[in-house]
């Protein structure tokens, strides 16, 4: 086991950051830790990594995180800039040397595909590249766990997709990862594992696809319309036998699957209703968080009240 926590607490004056967290983290496993901005996340990675006090029990590696060998974790921070002005081949050989038995610098560009760029200054380089260059940075000292703090955020979509398939690589070497993220769509790629943190606290945690099976709901057509034509398209859904709820985007179909679409799709046209788009949801792990929570995250991370978590 690499990390087991119990009943892990923080609080900042009167904030309650963390309330009594308890997870563990097999070897091998990558976890993902979700939750929106203010949810307690990179409160609970320095918890579990014993850079931040806190009441309850940590074990990394079978002891206390304060006195772990720093060899055998690597950190990507949140919030992590290294110098402009180096290029990526010099921050990997200078924080290199900050260990004993680092590895070769030239194999860790190769692993996180900076090879053709390893000469270029940081401030040149692309979103993703940059934070490629700091996964880079992360894997010097060779770990044993790997801890991502938002991996992705700020990156544009195909730098994100490149860095996915960079942590998939190195899962596949047996890193174990920790990654916190807003992100649903990133940990169900990447997670075996997900612990979903609410107010400090870990509200859920399973495999995505226990988590979707045990709280996402059912799937649901979303029959997108004009205002002034959602109730007529409501009462004709219903009266083809289907639950349904207004929002302000339009109707929102319970309980629909794909086979259902055609009947649906008659009944609006014989009510004569027009609508803009029809659009099926099958539940994920942003349903599993509504139902848990009560409110969405978005893109930026900001957690929402989202009228449809009532729908
Ligand atoms: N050093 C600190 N001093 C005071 N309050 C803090 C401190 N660090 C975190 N907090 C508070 O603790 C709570 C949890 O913050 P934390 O940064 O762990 O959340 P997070 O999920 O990582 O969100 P974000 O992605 O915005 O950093 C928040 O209410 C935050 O304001």
């Amino acid at each position: 086991m690499a990390i087991v926590a119990e009943n892990v607490r923080r609080e900042y004056g009167d904030t309650v950051a963390l309330d009594g967290v308890s997870l563990t983290v097999d070897d091998g496993e990558v976890y993902a830790l979700i939750g929106p901005n203010g949810a307690g996340k990179t409160t609970l990675v320095r918890a579990l990594l014993g850079t931040t006090d806190y009441e309850g029990r940590v074990d990394l590696f079978g002891g206390d995180p304060r006195t772990a060998d720093p060899q055998r974790v690597g950190l990507l921070p949140q919030s992590f800039s290294p110098p402009e002005r180096l290029t990526a081949r010099e921050l990997v050989d200078y924080y290199g040397g900050l260990y004993d038995d680092a590895r070769p610098t030239d194999d860790v560009l190769a692993d996180v595909g900076m090879t053709d760029d390893a000469d270029t200054w940081y401030e040149n380089l692309s979103g993703g590249q940059r934070r490629r260059t700091c996964v880079a940075i992360a894997l010097v000292n060779d770990p044993d766990l790997l801890v991502l703090d938002e991996p992705t955020t700020a990156i544009d979509p195909a730098g994100r997709r490149a860095l996915w398939e960079l942590l998939e690589s190195l899962v596949a070497g047996g890193t174990t990862v920790v990654l916190t993220t807003h992100s649903m769509p990133e940990a169900e790629r990447l997670a075996d594992r997900v612990g979903l943190l609410a107010g400090g606290e870990l509200v859920a945690e399973g495999t995505p696809r226990e988590l979707v099976e045990a709280y996402g709901g059912q799937s649901r057509l979303v029959v997108e319309t004009e205002g002034g034509v959602a109730d007529a398209a409501a009462s004709a859904v219903e009266e083809a036998g289907y639950r349904v709820a207004t929002t302000a985007r339009g109707v929102v179909v319970r309980d629909a699957m794909p086979d259902d679409i055609g009947t649906i799709v008659d009944a609006l046209a014989e009510a004569d209703v027009s609508y803009h788009a029809l659009r099926w949801e099958r539940p994920d792990l942003e349903s599993v968080y509504l139902a848990l929570t009560g409110t969405g995250v978005t893109e930026t991370g900001e957690a929402v009240e989202r009228e449809e978590a009532a729908a």
